[in-house]
């Protein structure tokens, strides 16, 4: 697993998430732009040398594989190749998450024609993301931990649009930590969700 750490402080964090945020948003739209686009073929033949060119220009200096999980000195993480949240990541929705001190977690988020599975519906795939990350997030709140089972009910189709999901501790029962949530929409839930996290053996295990 890919976990580094970043010599940089907040002010340079700051720049870097200030030149890569708009290119990713950029991109994002880009990606819904081609599948809502009705313009004529010249335009489409166009834009997409101009999409090859643009790639091109991005491949001249690469890292190899993925972005991986980076950590600053004050042990912020930086994880933006992340398909959940990933602030270089244009696949990501992103999800933005917030807790509480009662412990809730949740993200709101505006799932667009990108996420699209059965016409008008949010993909069952791109639920699970969202659910896995936010009840991941959720149960790493102490220490991290990894998604070993994920259960999840589709209650009903999920519009695409903004949502709002939703997730505690249920318990711990040593290392591993269940988590529920749920996926809604303006009406009420659409996906019920519970996950079995696992935490990495203790030193004696
Ligand atoms: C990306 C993460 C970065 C982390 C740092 C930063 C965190 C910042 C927040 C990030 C939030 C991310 C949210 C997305 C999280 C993913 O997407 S993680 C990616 C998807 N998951 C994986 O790839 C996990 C693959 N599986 C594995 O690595 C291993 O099977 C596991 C899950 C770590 C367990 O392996 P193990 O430690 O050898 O487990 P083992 O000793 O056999 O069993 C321990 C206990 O767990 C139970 N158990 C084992 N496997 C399972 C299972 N699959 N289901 C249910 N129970 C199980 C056993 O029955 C046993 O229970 P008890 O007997 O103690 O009651």
């Amino acid at each position: 697993m890919k976990f580094t750490r970043e010599d940089i402080d907040t002010q340079e964090l700051d720049r870097r998430r200030a030149l890569y945020g708009p290119l990713t948003a950029a991109v994002r739209d880009l990606v819904d732009a081609t599948i809502r686009t009705e313009v004529d073929e010249a335009v489409i033949r166009e834009v997409q040398a101009t999409v090859v060119a643009a790639t091109a220009k991005l491949r001249a200096e690469q890292i190899d594989g993925g972005f991986g999980m980076r950590f600053t000195a004050d042990g912020e993480s930086i994880a933006w190749g992340n398909a959940g949240i990933g602030l270089r990541n244009a696949i990501a929705p992103p999800l933005v998450i917030v807790s509480d001190d009662a412990g809730l977690h949740w993200t709101e988020v505006t799932l667009g024609a990108a996420y699209e599975g059965p016409p008008g519906l949010v993909h069952g795939g791109i639920c699970a993301l969202v659910m896995d990350h936010l009840l991941g997030t959720t149960a790493s709140s102490i220490e991290p931990r990894f998604t070993g089972t994920l259960t999840l009910r589709y209650r009903r189709g999920t519009p695409l649009g903004p949502l709002r999901a939703e997730a505690r501790i249920d318990r711990n029962e040593g290392r591993k930590t269940v988590v529920v949530g749920t996926l809604s929409d303006a009406d009420g839930v659409t996906v019920e969700a519970e996950g079995i996290f696992i935490g990495p053996p203790t030193p004696t295990e």
